[in-house]
């Protein structure tokens, strides 16, 4: 090998034995680094409990003051689950009645762990619900997120839901009966303050800077106090809206007899009026206590519920229209009539016609008062 050639060898070699040291020496770094850059793959509140697990991310957008509860305090307090103490069976799971360690009596709502819609239910009542002060809409007190499982809590209301007290739910859940205040008629003057309740609670969640569109107002999804005040609940459907836009589209929600006509026509845009329209037939169901759902036989006809409140109010049979559990002498006739007018703006099938729920709020205060 003649010099040149040494030298190239040489030259060479030591080039590699440079690059190879000069590797060595950045991956001996990167490794010293990696401790203080790894981003945690789950992310807590901000007590961090052993048990408390949520998905990358979840956590992000709750309240921070949100409560984490360990399931170990949730079994003791629920005997572990017992079917006892079960008040109510939801799509997403059911729900029991118990005492926290810090005494505070509550309902513990336990997602089915199989539905992949509790995850979701979880995440969107954290999100919304998680972040809400106000009277007429239920608090979240804490949560529980530990493996697959899912549990919410809230405060508890010793009146159960709405629909308990209108219609015959005896056959849901027959161990409810034992857990909440004995139910008999609501008075005229109570299903009125119920209504106002929920049209306070709806105008707060419209006037919000990001208003909340609930999607899914409902007997079932109205829980009264012991006072039969009326808490907002159930808000796996909601969505929040943009200011600069009047609406989002998402696909139809809701409940069959509550849902407002524009979604039959493919209008699927999500807005505060579909709350509107839903609040009317409720107010109705509450009046009547018939179904939304169910037809009605006006005149020996089958109508529907929305159709037979219009005809009544057309012919001015709004005292007809109350069930007769109600009785008589409680009415007055100018009221009632008032009642039914509000009802039916709300339900208008024009949804720009609809009133605004702070505008439904000061017109039943004219009744109230
Ligand atoms: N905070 C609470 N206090 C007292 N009872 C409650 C509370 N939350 C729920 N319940 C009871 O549990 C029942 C089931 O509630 P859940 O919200 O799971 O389902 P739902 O609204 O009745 O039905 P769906 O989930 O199909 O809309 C309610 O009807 C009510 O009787």
């Amino acid at each position: 090998m003649d010099n040149s050639l040494q030298a190239v060898v040489a030259a060479t070699v030591s080039f590699f034995v440079v690059t190879l040291l000069f590797a060595v020496i950045i991956m001996v770094c990167k490794a010293k680094k990696k401790p203080t850059q790894r981003r945690p793959q789950t992310r807590t509140i901000s007590k961090p409990k052993s048990n408390f697990e949520l998905i990358s991310g979840e956590s992000a957008t709750f309240d921070p003051s949100l409560n984490q509860i360990s399931m170990a305090e949730l079994v003791i307090a629920t005997n572990n689950f017992s079917t006892d103490l079960i008040i109510g069976d939801g799509s997403f799971g059911l729900v029991y009645k118990a005492k926290l360690n810090n005494q505070v009596t509550v309902a513990i709502k336990k997602l089915d762990p199989d539905a992949f819609q509790g995850f979701r239910e979880f995440r969107a009542e954290m999100e919304t619900l998680g972040k809400l002060r106000h009277k007429n809409v239920v608090k979240i007190l804490g949560y529980c997120a530990t493996g697959l499982d899912r549990v919410l809590i809230y405060e508890f209301m010793e009146r159960g839901s709405l629909d308990q007290w209108l219609h015959d739910t005896s056959s849901d859940v027959e161990a409810s009966k034992q857990q909440l205040v004995s139910r008999s008629p609501l008075p005229w003057d109570t299903r009125v303050k119920v209504c106002s309740g929920i049209v306070d609670g709806l105008a707060y969640l419209h006037g919000l800077d990001t208003p909340i569109i609930h999607r899914d107002i409902k007997a079932s999804n109205v829980l009264l106090d012991i006072e039969f005040e009326a808490h907002i609940a159930d808000f796996g459907l909601a969505r929040r809206i943009d200011t600069s836009h009047s609406h989002v589209s998402t696909q139809v929600a809701g409940t069959m007899g509550y849902m407002p006509p524009e979604y039959r026509e493919g209008n699927t845009a999500a807005t505060v009026m579909a709350d509107v329209y839903s609040f009317g037939i409720l107010m109705i169901e509450i009046a009547s206590q018939k179904r939304p759902n169910w037809p009605v036989v006006l005149d020996g006809e089958e109508v529907g519920f929305i159709e037979w409140a219009r005809k009544m109010v057309e012919q001015n049979r709004q005292i007809e229209m109350i069930h007769s559990n109600i009785s008589r002498e409680e009415l007055i006739a100018d009221n009632v009539k008032q009642y039914f007018k509000i009802a039916l703006l709300c339900t208008n099938e024009n949804s720009r016609s609809r009133p605004a729920m702070s505008e439904v709020s000061q017109l039943l205060k004219q009744i109230s008062s």
